[in-house]
């Protein structure tokens, strides 16, 4: 098998990244690599009503388009042949399966091991998409097969593999769902960012067998849009786009369950409808009205091309819901395959000869492509949850145990082997609602991590919004109206300012202009930070509740499991003898004991991991309220200093023991000793080298281990130089400690304050 992707330029290793909401998922080192997209040209058969071929695959990369009038000898400028070089072309006898295989088998391993894939059939209309895409019964296309591989993978492993799928056309620039027509049009979403694109209301059906998804997908095929025309009698008048979405989940250690190594992959399959020519399909009415639809569309994704292949720093994907939807196949962290089709067929030269440029520029066409590994941590209380509900089960099950039944009619009149076999199925039945009940708490549990990560998330972005408003004197605003209303204000205050408003008029020197200009930006800075965060708070809470949705979703099938257990439970007594149904019980009883213990194993080890972590919380939050105090005290002394205020002792007192407090515990002996002070200013804040504290200290330093005296105590009076450049920055150095590694919410700069000078100064 040929290679498909020629990984260009580089590969890269992205650092561990922690997870940003410092919860329970984080992403593994992912390699990340530039990847071409591969153009493979399918060539479709020449039927038995086109008589002349212009066109034919001259090895396994190279087409030949023919010149027809290369042989016409009035012409005075001959026509000459043209040769198109494609990663792949398949020939007119190519089967289903060799192309199946070399375009998608490898995508389906990719999506399983957690990596985005896209395989689209373009052309025009007739050319043979959709025999590709779909095929039929005899002739099952990419598909079917795609969908076989995958479930043969999963088969067995179900409770490792989660399955989901959807399936949509756009028709007339309007989407509906394949898999529920009767849903009616459907609405495309974007985040804030354009990033994350979703169809509102799309039914994702989630399965793991093979013929329930062999059934969708030919429910779906039937409701898609197909109509005859002069070109193809059965044309799809839409765009169909399934969708494979498989998510394995693994223990990181066979003993721990408790931190799971997530992969997600996405698999996009993708029959485009037809290019056409409204002279060669004579479409008239509905018919016309969709072509100009389609060929708009088409138009749209035509531009693209051309701009990515050209290396556009800016591409319109917006200007249709197809380009909306194939963005990231064609710029995002996706690896794709276009299956571009054309006909042999002189009357279609036109057509193939506009496809080949096509494919020929999306060749150029460079991706960005990385596994989406998450690893995941459960969370004790998840674990007790789960835990008490099996201990429940089991105390019912043993008072069940010890009740007497009599023997009822029907087990009597059956013989042993038959009672055998009965115990047998209702045992397998039992035991595998129980596997399944297993598997769905542990997806709930897993929905519940993620919810508490989007919870921390959420909460990062307030703190993130608070910080600002607090530094920049304002109220905690509530909307991200309102902060984009402020960021206008602060702009069109900047315009004023620079357009001489204040200039003009004459009343503040250069200094003050100067941080003017410095609190503008500052200020610009801290509207548009908490204008992001607005954003992704917005983004947040979709994704909330997409996932209470979904949460919903997997409880009431647990609850559909639970029942089909009681039910079962229920059918003992009729069905069995006493001595049987006690057996079955006991069985019962040992299974979820020892899914139980198991469970309790984990969640003893993940207390100890919680406290580690705590710890390292409670690090992280003293941190972040010693550096609110600094801010507080550098801006009381900017005011201060710049004001020429008199300090009364008992304050200057405190912040010389404030002072020797924070710097105490980074004082160390490599740190240079102290220079003096002038006596009319207080002392540096982040020049400890300079503080007379420390040269104290240092003197004093004889392994007494006596804390330095304040100057209160050694009646020294110490008002050293104030550096105005470091006076805003943090107190001395980073004390090091376990954890200082985590990171904080990024802190802004703090604004510039503004001196309010006196008139006698100016
Ligand atoms: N490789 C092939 N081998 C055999 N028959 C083919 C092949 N390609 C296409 N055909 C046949 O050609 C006809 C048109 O193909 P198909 O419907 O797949 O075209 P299409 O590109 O999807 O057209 P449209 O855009 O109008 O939907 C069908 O009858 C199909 O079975």
């Amino acid at each position: 098998m040929m290679a498909f992707f020629k990984p260009v330029k580089r590969l890269e290793m992205t650092p561990e990244t922690p997870s940003s909401s410092g919860s329970d998922s984080s992403r593994p080192p992912v390699r990340t690599a530039e990847e071409k997209l591969m153009v493979a040209v399918r060539i479709r058969p020449l039927k038995p009503d086109e008589s002349q071929r212009v066109l034919y695959a001259v090895n396994k990369k190279s087409i030949i388009l023919e010149d027809p009038e290369k042989f016409d000898v009035l012409r005075q400028k001959k026509g000459v042949d043209k040769q198109h070089h494609f990663d792949v072309v398949f020939g007119e006898d190519s089967s289903q399966e060799d192309v199946y295989n070399v375009t998608t088998s490898t995508l389906v391993k990719d999506v399983l091991n957690g990596y985005n894939a896209t395989v689209f059939a373009y052309g025009p209309t007739g050319a043979g998409k959709t025999h590709t895409m779909v095929g039929d019964r005899e002739h099952p296309g990419i598909m079917i097969r795609a969908l076989n591989d995958l479930f043969e993978v999963v088969k067995g492993k179900e409770d490792e593999y989660s399955v989901t799928m959807s399936y949509l056309e756009i028709y007339n620039e309007q989407i509906r769902d394949l898999l529920n027509p009767s849903s009616g049009f459907l609405e495309l979403r974007e985040d804030s960012k354009g990033k994350n694109i979703q169809v509102a209301g799309l039914s994702e059906i989630s399965t793991t067998s093979t013929d329930e998804v062999m059934q969708l997908l030919q429910k779906g095929n039937k409701s898609r849009t197909v109509e005859p025309t002069a070109m193809n009698k059965t044309s799809s008048r839409s765009h169909a786009l399934l969708s494979v979405s498989v998510k394995h989940s693994v223990p990181l250690d066979k003993k721990d369950h408790l931190r799971m190594r997530v992969k997600h992959g996405k698999l996009f399959m993708i029959d485009l409808a037809g290019s056409e020519r409204a002279n060669k399909t004579k479409n008239r009415g509905k018919r016309l009205q969709e072509g100009a639809h389609i060929n708009r569309s088409l138009l749209a994704l035509g531009n693209c091309i051309n701009a990515l292949s050209g290396g556009a720093r800016y591409v319109n994907f917006r200007d249709s819901k197809l380009t909306r939807l194939l963005k990231d196949a064609l710029s995002g962290n996706c690896r794709t395959v276009m299956v571009a089709h054309v006909s042999p067929s002189l009357t279609q030269r036109d057509e193939s000869r506009n496809t080949l440029i096509y494919a020929d520029r999306a060749n150029n066409i460079t991706n960005k492509v990385e596994r989406n590994v998450l690893d995941v941590s459960y969370h004790v209380t998840q674990y007790q949850t789960v835990i008490t509900e099996l201990r429940d089960e089991i105390s019912r099950l043993q008072s069940k145990m010890t009740e007497e039944r009599p023997r009822s009619a029907d087990v009597n009149r059956m013989n042993a082997e038959e009672r055998s076999n009965e115990v047998r199925n209702l045992r397998e039945q039992i035991v595998d609602t129980f596997k399944n009940q297993m598997k769905l708490r542990r997806k709930l549990m897993e929905i519940d991590s993620h919810l508490l990560g989007l919870g921390m998330e959420a909460e990062r972005q307030h703190l993130i919004i608070s910080h600002w408003e607090s530094r920049s004197n304002k109220l905690y605003k509530n909307s991200v109206n309102e902060s984009r209303a402020r960021t206008q204000q602060s702009l069109r205050r900047r315009r004023l300012t620079t357009a001489d408003g204040f200039r003009s008029a004459g009343n503040l020197d250069s200094l003050d202009d100067e941080s003017l200009d410095i609190a503008s930006d500052g200020e610009l800075e801290g509207e548009a930070a908490v204008q992001t965060a607005w954003g992704e708070l917005a983004d947040i809470e979709r994704e909330q509740d997409r996932w209470g949705e979904l949460r919903s979703h997997i409880e009431q099938k647990l609850e559909v499991c639970r029942q089909r257990g009681v039910m079962l439970e229920d059918k003992l007594p009729s069905l069995l003898s006493s001595d049987d149904e006690r057996e079955i019980l006991a069985l019962m009883c040992r299974v979820h004991e020892l899914e139980a213990d198991k469970m309790a194993l984990q969640s003893e080890r993940l207390v100890r991991q919680h406290e580690l972590r705590r710890r390292d919380l409670v690090i992280l939050r003293y941190d972040r309220q010693r550096q609110l105090c600094e801010d507080i005290i550098t801006r009381q002394r900017h005011l201060i200093e710049g004001n020429k205020i008199n300090l009364p002792a008992d304050l200057q007192e405190l912040y010389q023991v404030y002072q020797q407090e924070i710097h105490a515990a980074t004082y160390t002996e490599f740190n240079p000793p102290p220079t003096a002070y002038t006596p009319d200013k207080l002392p540096p804040i982040s020049k400890i080298y300079s503080d007379p504290i420390f040269r104290r200290q240092t003197a004093g330093s004889d392994g007494s281990g006596r804390s330095p005296p304040s100057s209160a105590e050694s009646g020294e009076e110490v008002l050293p130089t104030v550096n105005d450049s470091s006076v805003d920055r943090v107190m001395g150095h980073a004390v090091s400690r376990p954890g200082a590694g985590m990171k904080l919410p990024p802190l802004p700069p703090s604004p510039p304050v503004r001196i309010s000078r006196s008139n006698d100064e100016k």
